[in-house]
C-alpha cells in the first residue's frame, strides 16, 4: 500500500499539531457553549477522533454520511445522503468536521440541509483545504493545511475505498488510477 504513494505531505506529527491548534481555537471560540459536532463519514473518521480529543467542551457528536466521489478521483457532482443524523439541530450551533474541502459541493449540500433544519450557526473544521479544486464559493472556518491540486489519500481519504488506514496524507501515484 505504501508503495502507491508518490509523496508524503503530512505525517502523524504534522496532523497532531494541526489537531492541537484547531482544538484550542474551537475550545476558545465556543467557550460556555454546547455545540453539535457533525462528523462527515467516511473520510473524517480519524480526524474526528484526533481533533475532538483536543477540544475541551461539552459536545454532542453526530455522524452523517454523504458521498460524491463514489470511490473515484473526480466528484460526480451528485451528492448522496447515505446516512442522516437522528438528532434535532434546530437552534443548535453546529460544527461540521471534514477531511477535505475540494470542489466544495459536499459542504454546500450539508450547509443547505442544516440551515433548512434551523441550525443557529454552522462552521466547518477541515483537515485539508484544496482551494484550487473549488467549483462553488464556500470556505472552511478552521483549516489544518492547504493542499495543492493533487489527488491525496490516507488518514481517512480513499481511492476506491482503499488507503483510509494510512497514518499520513500523501499524493497517490497517478499510475494507480490511470492504468
Ligand atoms: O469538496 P468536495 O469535492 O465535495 O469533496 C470533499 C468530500 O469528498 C470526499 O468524500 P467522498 O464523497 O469521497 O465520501 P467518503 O468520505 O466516504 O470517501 C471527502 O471525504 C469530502 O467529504
Ligand atoms: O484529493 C482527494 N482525495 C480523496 N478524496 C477526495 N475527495 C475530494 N478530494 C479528494
Ligand atoms: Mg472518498
Amino acid at each position: 500500500m505504501n508503495n502507491d504513494i508518490q509523496e508524503v505531505l503530512f505525517d502523524q506529527a504534522n496532523i497532531h499539531d494541526a489537531a492541537v491548534r484547531l482544538g484550542q481555537q474551537i475550545t476558545q471560540d465556543y467557550a460556555g457553549e454546547k455545540p453539535v459536532v457533525l462528523s462527515v463519514l467516511k473520510g473524517a473518521y480519524l480526524w474526528t477522533a484526533d481533533l475532538l480529543r483536543e477540544v475541551d467542551l461539552y459536545i454532542d457528536l453526530e455522524f452523517i454520511n454523504v458521498s460524491s466521489y463514489h470511490g473515484g478521483v473526480k466528484s460526480t457532482d451528485e451528492i448522496t445522503l447515505v446516512t442522516d443524523i437522528r438528532s434535532d439541530i434546530m437552534g443548535r450551533q453546529v460544527i461540521i468536521l471534514e477531511d477535505i474541502v475540494d470542489t466544495g459541493q459536499s459542504l454546500l449540500f450539508m450547509k443547505a440541509l442544516l440551515a433548512k433544519r434551523g441550525a443557529a450557526s454552522i462552521k466547518v473544521a477541515t483537515l485539508l483545504d484544496k482551494k484550487a479544486g473549488r467549483k462553488v464559493d464556500i470556505e472552511a472556518d478552521y483549516v489544518g493545511f492547504n493542499v495543492r491540486n493533487e489527488f491525496v489519500v490516507g488518514y481517512g481519504l480513499d481511492y476506491k475505498e482503499l488507503y483510509r488506514n494510512l497514518p499520513y496524507v500523501g499524493i497517490l501515484k497517478k499510475e494507480v488510477y490511470t492504468k
